[in-house]
């Protein structure tokens, strides 16, 4: 039973009696039985220090006297909380919320199992962590693949890279193997050929004029024999780079013609600029001073023949050819080291 008064005053304040009334602790039990705190929670009625009720119930709890608790602790200090307390009456985790009564010293504090509580949640984070886990694994593993096929295919394009390099490193060999004398290192006569075609063509179309200078080493069976096939091949070999130094425009082209014969072609080139260059390819060689006892000027030397003219509609690269090669026949027979302009 809990017994309650309560001071009645009369109209003018004065004491005019108590009014008492007891509460039976059966009422508040069934009460309290009402409201679904799991299997874990728990209700007290604290009056002042003492326990007046608790669900659930234990006779000998009941009047007892409130251990020291944090939530005593908490309840002296605060109307209402919340807190998290290990029950000093059977030793389980519980999350408080508790509230003073309104004009009464009596404390009401309904907690839950924190275990019970949590437990649906933790239920729930276990089986997210689990799928998290899970879609890292697959995660990893796609990742794995995929860096795996990454790497994969980033070696497989560098040996395409590789082999597209060695490929077109072989091309370019190939192409300079065609078009290039094996000896002297300028363009052979076989790319010559194609190239007087060309640019005869164009000069005809365009009436412009072309030259070709047909250049012989003089005296050059005598050099071989005096001083070996060998040393003959580097003289040609000095020669052709001599004779490459003395051509300047970019369209202007040496060429070995076959034998110790060189060939210059010179586009838009006249009689009176082919010239020129003839003689500054006449003076690279003899700069050279190459020695050759066997020659007047006691160092090897060239003789040079020029055709240069305007190619008309009818002409063929071959006569400006033979042009040359005829010059290149006086210059000789008038002495060698010199230089003959065809039809002078
Ligand atoms: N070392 C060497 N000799 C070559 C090469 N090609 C041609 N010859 C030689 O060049 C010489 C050319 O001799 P010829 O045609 O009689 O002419 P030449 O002795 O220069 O006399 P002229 O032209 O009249 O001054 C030959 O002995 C060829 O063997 C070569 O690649 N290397």
């Amino acid at each position: 039973m809990i017994p309650l008064s309560r001071r009645l005053n009369d109209a003018n304040g004065q004491f005019a009696g108590v009014a008492l009334a007891t509460l039976h602790l059966k009422y508040f039990q069934q009460l309290l039985a009402q409201f679904h705190i799991g299997q874990e929670g728990a209700i007290a009625l604290v009056l002042t220090d003492r326990l007046m009720l608790r669900i659930p119930h234990v006779q000998a709890d009941i009047g007892r006297q409130m251990p020291a608790s944090p939530l005593m602790e908490q309840a002296a200090r605060q109307a209402s909380g919340s807190l998290e307390q290990l029950s000093p009456f059977d030793q389980t985790v519980r999350m408080i919320n508790f509230d003073h009564a309104r004009n009464y010293p009596v404390l009401v504090a309904v907690a839950t199992g924190k275990d019970e509580a949590l437990g649906e949640w933790r239920r729930g984070a276990l089986i997210l962590t689990a799928v998290m886990l899970s879609l890292c694994a697959v995660i990893a593993v796609a990742g794995h693949f995929l860096i795996r096929s990454m790497q994969l295919r980033a070696r497989a394009e560098a040996g395409l890279r590789q082999a597209r390099d060695a490929l077109g490193t072989a091309n370019e060999k190939l192409a300079h193997m065609a078009r290039d004398d094996g000896l002297t290192g300028i363009p052979n006569r076989r790319y010559f050929d194609m190239r007087l075609e060309k640019v005869f063509a164009q000069c005809q179309r365009i009436q412009r004029p072309l030259a070709i200078v047909m250049i012989d080493v003089d005296h050059f069976k005598q050099f071989n024999d005096l001083y070996g096939h060998p040393a003959g091949d580097e003289c040609l070999k000095r020669i052709a780079t001599a004779l490459r130094s003395s051509i300047r425009r970019p369209e202007d082209l040496v060429a070995r013609y076959g034998g110790e014969e060189m060939v210059l072609l010179l586009p838009e080139t006249g009689a009176a600029g082919a010239l020129c260059v003839a003689e500054t390819a006449r003076n690279a060689v003899a700069d050279l001073r190459i020695v050759h006892a066997g020659s007047d000027a006691g160092q090897v030397t060239v003789s040079l023949g020029v055709a240069a003219w305007t190619p008309q509609p009818e002409d063929l690269p071959l006569e400006m050819l033979n042009a040359a090669d005829a010059a290149l026949y006086q210059a000789k027979a008038a002495g060698r080291n010199r230089i003959q302009l065809h039809g002078s």
